[in-house]
């Protein structure tokens, strides 16, 4: 390989197996979290610097447009919007603005030759699905982009024609506007005006009404675009956004409710943008369309209260993330291997049989010492659950102990809860680390050594070993023994919790194994199949201290 020697790939965390390629021996992995099955693809086809040879194309949008200095628009926000749509986003940076909620401080164009420099970078080397254009300053810099794409011809092309920026500062003067007429628009497959942009673009009519944005999308699309989307967000007086879009054939009219918020800044661009990445996609363009909207009305509702700026239209949420964290007041909870020192799993229907609320007996478990929680509901619905574990994720952070969800990653997600809790025959959890993310707690039941080493391979921060001993809460479930217990504890690079039939009499003999990553018990007829939950943790938690202190001693 050109950019790199075999041996610093050898030398660093990559995580695919050495491999030599005159050799027919197994490889020896270099890494090992790292699901097997993307292991078996990269075995199967590498190069001898062990670089896999499997090749994925993901989609390619390239975006010619200008810098946003407060990054709400510009090529900030396309960027954003292909990340938050799963494309691959390049940038021809055609103007720096300075700029910030405020509004445009100044502008620096970019010049045409190195505008075209950049698209001779992109195109010549990348392959570019769909080109989306955003702030074309000069004349020349749709010239030369009107070159390029003559050049190097891409699957469709959106034109956004931005000339004035939502503060009302203008980005492309009048001079542009006959080269876009006679060289731009022609190339396009969709132009998404909103209604100054239309109106300028038709030598200053009025729109008002949608009747006028009708007629204003069928003489732009007889300017030669395939089609047209006249934007009618600041049409006066509609309660709802209507769009109009023009295939040369059918309007479609495109009504959506309008998100009450002034963080509506880099709209424009976001849609042009992830229609491009819809596009891309494969999707048609009225499909394209009506995604790109509904992520856009998504992202303007999860940055609806966000405040960034003192301006009168602030940025919004591109990868919305604000209302995922809104359930929690304090940031993600780290993993700490002690949290697993006794491990409070609940069940309603012990709960229920002592008649108290799955709240309470939360507040009791952590009360009486209880390191981390785990919500275990096999019968709930799932309405119910989620509010269960919505109230007992705030008690949990309340008295800073996480809160883990049995086997439900949407109720997880939907709570925030730090982590979940899976076994063998739930979802991988590798598939669990991809839809929670790096940061939250994924613990795994294993009875074996192979299971155990797959948890780690697979990401996940612990496991849990059992039934130590036998127990009537789980049906059918397999005793694996103190022995079992050690063998899996020796296997395992993971931080252990053990499980099943455990309590305040026995709790002694499962720490008394020793196991030096063996961090702790998982209960829960012993705490909540119990009249005073409070008073049989601090029980066990007791029994726990006096069991590591002998251990240690
Ligand atoms: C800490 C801990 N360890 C093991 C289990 C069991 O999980 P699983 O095997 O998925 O069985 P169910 O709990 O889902 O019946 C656990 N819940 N917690
Ligand atoms: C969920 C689970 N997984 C293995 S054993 C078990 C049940 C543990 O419950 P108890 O502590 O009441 O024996
Ligand atoms: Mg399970």
């Amino acid at each position: 390989m050109a950019f790199c020697s075999c041996n610093q790939f050898l030398s660093s965390t990559y995580p695919f197996p050495i491999f030599n390629k005159n050799s027919k021996s197994v490889p020896k992995f270099l890494n090992s979290r790292v699901p097997q099955s993307l292991q078996f693809q990269a075995y199967m086809s590498m190069d001898q610097c062990g670089v896999p040879l499997t090749k994925i194309k993901i989609p390619h949008i390239l975006t010619v447009a200008g810098s946003d200095s407060g990054a709400g628009a510009g090529i900030q926000a396309d960027i954003k919007a292909c990340a938050a749509r799963g494309v691959y986003c390049s940038s021809v940076i055609t103007a720096v603005t300075a700029q910030n909620t405020v509004g445009v401080q100044g502008v620096d164009i970019v010049s045409e030759a190195f505008v075209s420099q950049q698209l001779n970078s992109v195109l010549s080397d990348m392959q570019v699905d769909v080109v989306k254009t955003g702030m074309l300053p000069s004349l020349g810099i749709v010239n030369v982009l009107c070159q390029s794409l003559r050049h190097f011809p891409v699957r469709a092309l959106v034109v956004d024609p931005v000339m004035v920026s939502t503060s009302g500062d203008i980005l492309a003067g009048p001079s542009i506007l006959s080269v876009f007429r006679e060289e731009l628009l022609p190339m396009a497959d969709i132009i998404t005006p909103n209604i100054k942009e239309a109106s300028a673009l038709l030598g200053g009519v009025q729109l008002e009404t949608i009747a006028d944005m009708c007629s204003a999308a069928k003489q732009l699309h007889a300017m030669g675009p395939r089609s047209v989307l006249v934007k009618g967000g600041d049409l006066p007086d509609s309660l709802d956004a209507v769009d109009i879009f023009f295939d040369g054939k059918q309007y479609h009219e495109l009504r959506s409710s309008r998100v009450k918020t002034h963080n509506t800044h880099g709209t424009g661009c976001t849609l042009a943008s992830a229609i491009a990445a819809e596009l891309a996609k494969g999707s048609p363009m009225l499909r394209a369309i009506k995604v790109a909207k509904r992520y856009v009305e998504t992202a303007l509702e999860y940055g609806k209260d966000i405040v960034i700026g003192n301006g009168p239209q602030g940025p919004f949420d591109h990868l919305l993330r604000l209302k995922r964290g809104l359930y929690s007041s304090t940031k993600q909870m780290e993993f700490n291997p002690s949290d697993l020192f006794l491990y409070a799993v609940t069940d309603s229907v012990m709960n229920e049989r002592w008649g108290r609320t799955m709240t309470d007996a939360v507040k009791a478990a952590i009360e009486g010492g209880a390191t981390i929680i785990q919500l275990r509901e096999k019968d709930a619905d799932t309405r119910e659950f989620l509010e269960t574990a919505k109230a007992c994720v705030e008690i949990c952070h309340f008295y800073g102990k996480p809160l883990l969800i049995n086997d439900r990653i949407d109720v997880a997600l939907a709570c925030d809860a730090d982590g979940v809790h899976v076994g063998q025959s739930d979802m991988p959890a590798h598939l669990v680390r991809t839809l929670l993310g790096p940061e939250k707690i994924i613990g795994v039941s294993c009875k074996t050594p192979e299971q155990a080493k797959q948890a780690w391979i697979d990401g996940a921060d612990y496991i849990g070993c059992g039934g130590v001993y036998p127990t009537n809460t789980k049906a059918n479930n397999v005793t694996v023994g103190l022995e079992g217990l050690r063998t899996v504890c020796l296997a395992s690079n993971l931080p252990v919790v053990a499980i099943g039939g455990i309590n305040a009499s026995n709790a002694r003999s499962v720490i008394e194994l020793g196991m030096p990553n063996l961090e702790g018990v998982a209960v829960v007829s012993a705490l909540f199949d119990r009249e005073n939950i409070l008073s049989e943790t601090r029980n066990l938690h007791a029994s726990l201290i006096q069991a590591v202190s002998k251990v240690k001693s």
